[in-house]
């Protein structure tokens, strides 16, 4: 897994040598060594709702933590009462740190970056084949979102009841990107769940989809306990029917992987996508950027790409395909 140094909010602690003696010159205090671990399943309104073990508490970030963020699938550690009894309210000392860090801009104007899923491997973007018809340029932002943060993507074409899943696949043959194709009849079979199911197993897979596209229905069938995990959830936050302001990790059976069900996007701000990361899932076009000028954007004429491929180092499919993921970056209308 490759680590975004400059690019993570985790706080940068260096021990520093000390010279007199064995007490620390800081004043950190004690590590909390009576925490225990806890995983984020959805934060609403700076109450968290945590799993330790397997109850479900509520926590708050404790006032050491300063702005650091916690979100959804953070592995934290966690203080005090819990019992996870009704108003009981514990605190979250530490984020450890993530395997991975899926952002979006709210808007690509907008260079506040915001962290929507901490430790995901794996991004499922659900598309219909109609009703609604397929974006592709939404299909390419989250694509190039799941590359710049290192997750794995996963298009789940849905409804292919209404439509045919070739046409649009066309366009992705030669991304390699893996899919699955669901319909009415297999949802209610189960058949397409099962085939779903298959590529989570033992991971944590964030869904994002655009409203209407059958992801609600898809993430209720993967989870058949939903109704009672997320009832748990409402039970502890006190507060009617899930509103989906934040995402909220789900459980598969067996205790097989997570599923993290997230608002529906409307876009994917790209503001902060370095292509250099972007490139990085390409292993084959990687190695002919080292002639590339500093910050190349890989879409400009001094871009060594050109050369390594007409090289014949790789596939011109290839290129292309980045160079249009890569221009995704800027928006346009109906974005
Ligand atoms: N024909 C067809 N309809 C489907 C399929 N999957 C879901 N639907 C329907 O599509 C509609 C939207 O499904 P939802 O699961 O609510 O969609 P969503 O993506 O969660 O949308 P939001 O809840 O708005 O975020 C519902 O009427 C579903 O019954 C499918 O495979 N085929
Ligand atoms: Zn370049």
């Amino acid at each position: 897994m490759r680590r975004y140094g400059k690019h993570t909010d985790e706080d940068d602690v260096r021990v520093r040598p000390n010279r007199k003696g064995n007490r620390p010159r800081t004043n950190i205090r004690p590590k909390h060594e009576d925490a225990a671990e806890g995983f984020v399943l959805t934060v609403d309104r700076g109450r968290l709702t945590v799993l330790v073990e397997d109850r479900t508490i509520m926590a708050m970030k404790a006032r050491e933590l300063g702005r650091k963020g916690v979100v959804v699938g953070d592995r934290v550690a966690v203080v005090g009462d819990l019992s996870g009894a009704k108003d009981t309210l514990a605190r979250i000392v530490r984020v450890e740190e993530r395997s991975s860090v899926l952002r979006r801009t709210a808007d690509d104007d907008d260079p506040f970056e915001r962290v929507v899923v901490a430790n995901a491997d794996q991004l499922a973007i659900v598309t219909a084949l109609a009703d609604p018809e397929p974006r592709p340029r939404l299909i390419d932002r989250c694509l190039v979102a799941a590359y710049d943060a290192g997750l794995e993507p996963l298009l789940v074409l849905t409804k292919s009841d209404l439509a045919p899943a070739e046409k649009l696949m066309e366009s992705y043959g030669s991304l390699g990107v893996p899919y699955v194709v669901t319909n009415r009849e297999e949802l209610a079979s189960g058949d397409a769940a099962d085939r779903v199911r298959e590529r989570l197993t033992g991971r944590l897979t964030a869904f994002v989809g655009h409203s209407g596209v059958g992801k609600t229905t898809l993430v209720n069938a993967l989870v058949p306990d939903r109704q009672r995990a997320t009832g748990h959830v409402n039970k502890v936050t006190g507060r009617g029917r899930h509103t989906t302001t934040s995402a909220l990790a789900l459980p598969l059976p067996d205790d097989s992987g997570w599923v993290i069900d997230t608002p529906g996007v409307r876009s994917f701000g790209l503001h902060h996508v370095d292509p250099a990361r972007v490139i990085h899932a390409f292993p084959d076009l990687e190695p002919g950027a080292e002639n590339c000028p500093r910050a190349c954007s890989h879409d400009e004429p001094d871009c060594a790409l050109d050369e390594w491929v007409a090289d014949g180092h790789a596939d011109p499919q290839r290129l292309y395909s980045l160079r249009r993921l890569l221009a995704t970056r800027e928006r346009r209308e109906g974005d």
